[in-house]
């Protein structure tokens, strides 16, 4: 290997491992501007030795192989808001130095006596003006505890994560502040050269980031030059054959022949000069921080590279192949973070060719169409030494290449993130925290006053639908923030205030919210909705849509003798949830009934339903109240609503939203809602709904019944023979001893 680097002279033997001397000064090109006589052509590196020299790539692959043993981290992470190492913080050592969670500025007054009842966490602030918002993107995730840790080990291991969660809990924010924690040094940039030898194989080399474009501007020079001097050598040859035509007294138009042959000589061959200009395809030289690439929904293309399509191919016209190599996202995110969304969409070739890629810290350009002229070209390995975060939901994870996941797995850390948290006073005050972040961020909101940053966080408290705790979906949270703030300045104001805030969540209502609402005007317009009557088999379920919108489904159920074996017939897609409550309550329905159910067929339908109308088993007390109605000839209260899921010994069992769909029942115009009891302590509906709709929380379908029903004396006879099966199947003694079995095997 050469020592020196002339800029017409990619560097050679690529592959070898670097010696002592090739890694220092050896083959670098130092800036051009401390050459002291210009001269590109002999620029000379004179930076330290590990730092200055073109690499091979066989020092990426070298860094591989570190990965594999745990603790193998390159430190150095540590970074002020832009990303750049600070000298105090090079000091930090251990995780645990960066993982605290941070509550908010020391400097904001926090009055502890009252931060438990106060939903500002006692902080003693006019608006979220006051509050400073931290520096690191790490420092400003609020909770995600578990994965914010594993993020800072990772970065300092250099390690993959993989994380799955709901959309907006701070997957990606969680991926960038990674970023932010890799150590900038390491960047490099990469060149990719002319190869002399074979066209179609151009050479890679790499560069400590920054010095790509010393080197490019150096060949650029030389380039420049050459061309200023074959142009004058271009003149000189046409002067001197234009003088001889006219001296010999030949014609004049065989000179101007001759010249133009020349020029054109001249000008074919000057395009193997520029060919010897390097393509920088990774630019580190402005990075503050390690990259981060989002290669979510990339194609093949843009995720491992590409060589563009050259129409002309050859004759001179041509483009060189290595002008036409393009980094993908896995060689751009070189040193830093390769965050990939909904991992499980990416083609199982491309899922392929990324494992590669981790396995050798190294992966070759090619054209990724076959038809292409770009096809031909495969570059000499580029480096790509990333450290990959991956997200998705569940789905993600279960459909996603099995070796992928291993790889993964087996070099790094898998998180679950949380969408609910916690909520205490520290808690409450890192939300207010969240509402200047968010303003921040989006730079021309006005700033919240007191009473909208906790109508804020009665919001979190609401989304949460879990008692004591705030939603973790954050996204959405700081959309409200953002519509609210929107309100507010348009008005021009100086502060958010709590109508505005109130106004937002109006406004920012789900399409699902607004498809619920629009279901509860057209049921009233076909007069489905509630009246006085008690109807038989007709009960009103709830359901939730989407995330935060409740809609009330009613359910109707038909016993009918059957033709042959009993079955359940239910409509549409709910089918398989119509015949599992059935089965539950069928248990139930043979204690106290002499009716044989097998011999029967029970029609369920739920009115007007599509299939996310119903989530889970959460309408099985609605299925199991219309068939026993049915069943037994007994009217179902109209005004009642309700909402659980049911076991095979009768107990409700708890269900998610119910805030949400309490709200639904209470908008339909409902008296009363069914919920079960576990969820008492999740209900966090709004103040204009509390009046409107008498909450009852019930443990078991004998209470659900009791309340549903109408129409003494059937409902007492058939409750006195339900209690009487609820209370054997609920006695300790009767289970212990197994003496209601009269023939225990
Ligand atoms: N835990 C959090 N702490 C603070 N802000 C957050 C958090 N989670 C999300 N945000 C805010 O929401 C925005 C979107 O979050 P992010 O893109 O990280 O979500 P995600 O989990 O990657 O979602 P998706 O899977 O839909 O891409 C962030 O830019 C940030 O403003």
């Amino acid at each position: 290997m050469s020592n020196d680097t002339n800029v017409d002279d990619p560097p050679e033997e690529p592959l070898q491992p670097p010696t002592a001397d090739d890694q220092g000064a050896g083959e670098s090109l130092e800036g051009s501007g401390d050459d002291p006589d210009g001269d590109p052509a002999d620029v000379r590196d004179t930076s330290d030795s590990t730092g200055g020299g073109i690499n091979t790539n066989d020092e990426n692959r070298g860094d591989r192989s570190d990965q594999s043993g745990p603790g193998d981290g390159s430190g150095g992470f540590g970074e002020d808001g832009d990303g750049t190492q600070t000298d105090e913080e090079d000091d930090i050592e251990t995780v645990e130095d960066l993982g605290s969670s941070v509550d908010v500025d020391p400097g904001v007054e926090i009055d502890e006596s009252i931060a438990e009842d106060d939903l500002l966490g006692g902080l003693q602030i006019e608006s979220t003006a006051d509050i400073e918002v931290p520096d690191r993107l790490v420092d400003q995730v609020i909770g995600q505890d578990e994965a914010r840790d594993i993020i800072i080990k990772a970065a300092k291991q250099r390690r993959h994560v993989m994380m799955i969660g709901s959309p907006g809990t701070g997957k990606s924010m969680l991926a960038k502040a990674m970023s932010q924690l890799l150590p900038r040094e390491d960047l490099q940039d990469v060149l990719v050269y002319h190869n002399p030898d074979d066209g179609n194989e151009p050479k890679v080399r790499t560069v400590p980031a920054g010095k790509g474009e010393q080197i490019i501007d150096a060949h650029k020079e030389e380039a420049r030059k050459r061309n200023q001097m074959r142009s004058i050598l271009m003149w000189i040859i046409i002067a001197i054959v234009i003088g001889y035509t006219i001296l010999s007294g030949a014609s004049p138009l065989l000179g101007i022949i001759a010249a133009v042959v020349i020029w054109l000589f001249f000008r074919y061959t000057s395009r193997g000069t520029d060919a010897m200009v390097p393509n920088m395809i990774v630019d580190n030289s402005d990075q503050r921080t390690a990259p981060f690439e989002d290669a979510t929904g990339a194609h093949a293309g843009a995720l491992l590279g590409d060589v563009r399509h050259d129409p002309f191919q050859s004759g001179g016209m041509e483009t060189p192949s290595h002008d036409r190599v393009e980094p993908g996202g896995i060689h751009k995110s070189n040193k830093g973070v390769l965050f990939v969304d909904e991992i499980n969409t990416l083609d199982v070739r491309t899922q392929q060719k990324l494992m590669t890629a981790i396995q050798e810290g190294e992966f070759a350009i090619t054209g990724q169409s076959e038809r292409s002229s770009g096809a031909m070209v495969q570059t000499e390995p580029v480096p790509c030494d990333f450290v990959m975060v991956a997200a998705g939901n569940m789905d993600a994870m279960e459909n996603m290449h099995p070796a992928l996941r291993s790889r993964i797995k087996g070099y790094g850390y898998e998180v679950y993130m949380d969408d609910t948290i916690e909520e205490t006073p520290e808690m409450r005050r890192k939300y207010v925290r969240f509402i200047a972040q968010e303003i921040e961020r989006d730079g021309r909101l006005p700033h919240f006053n007191r009473e909208a940053a906790k109508e804020v966080i009665l919001e979190a408290k609401r989304r949460a639908g879990r008692k004591d705790h705030l939603s973790l979906l954050m996204r959405e949270l700081g959309g409200l923030v953002r519509v609210a703030g929107d309100i507010a300045r348009a008005d021009d104001r100086e502060f958010t205030n709590r109508e505005d805030v109130l106004q937002a969540k109006d406004r920012s209502r789900s399409i699902e919210q607004q498809l619920a609402d629009d279901y509860i005007e057209r049921r009233k317009d076909y007069e489905l909705q509630v009246t006085e009557d008690g109807v038989e088999g007709r009960v009103n379920g709830l359901a939730v849509m989407g995330q935060d919108s409740g809609i009330m489904l009613p359910v109707m159920a038909e016993i009918a003798p059957a033709q042959g074996p009993g079955q359940v017939i239910a409509t549409g897609q709910l089918k398989e949830m119509a015949e599992e409550s059935v089965q539950n309550v069928s248990a139930i329905i043979k204690k106290f009934s002499d009716v044989n159910l097998s011999e029967k067929d029970v029609h369920i339908q739920f009115v007007q339903a599509g299939q996310q109308g119903v989530d889970g088993d959460s309408a099985s007390i609605t299925v199991a109240t219309a068939v026993i109605s049915a069943l037994e000839d007994i009217p179902v209260d109209q005004t009642v609503a309700m909402t659980g899921s049911l076991s095979v010994r009768g107990d409700v069992l708890p269900v998610g939203g119910v805030t949400h769909k309490i709200e639904a029942a209470a908008k339909a115009g409902c008296d009363k809602v069914i919920i079960p009891e576990t969820n008492e302590q999740d209900v966090m509906i709004e103040d204009e709904y509390e009046d409107m709709i008498e909450i009852i929380p019930c443990s078991n379908i004998s209470e659900v019944l009791e309340v549903a029903l109408i129409g003494q004396p059937e409902k007492d006879s058939l409750l006195n023979r339900l209690k009487q099966i609820t209370e054997s199947a609920f006695d300790p003694q009767v289970s212990q001893t197994g003496s209601s079995n009269p023939n225990p095997q």
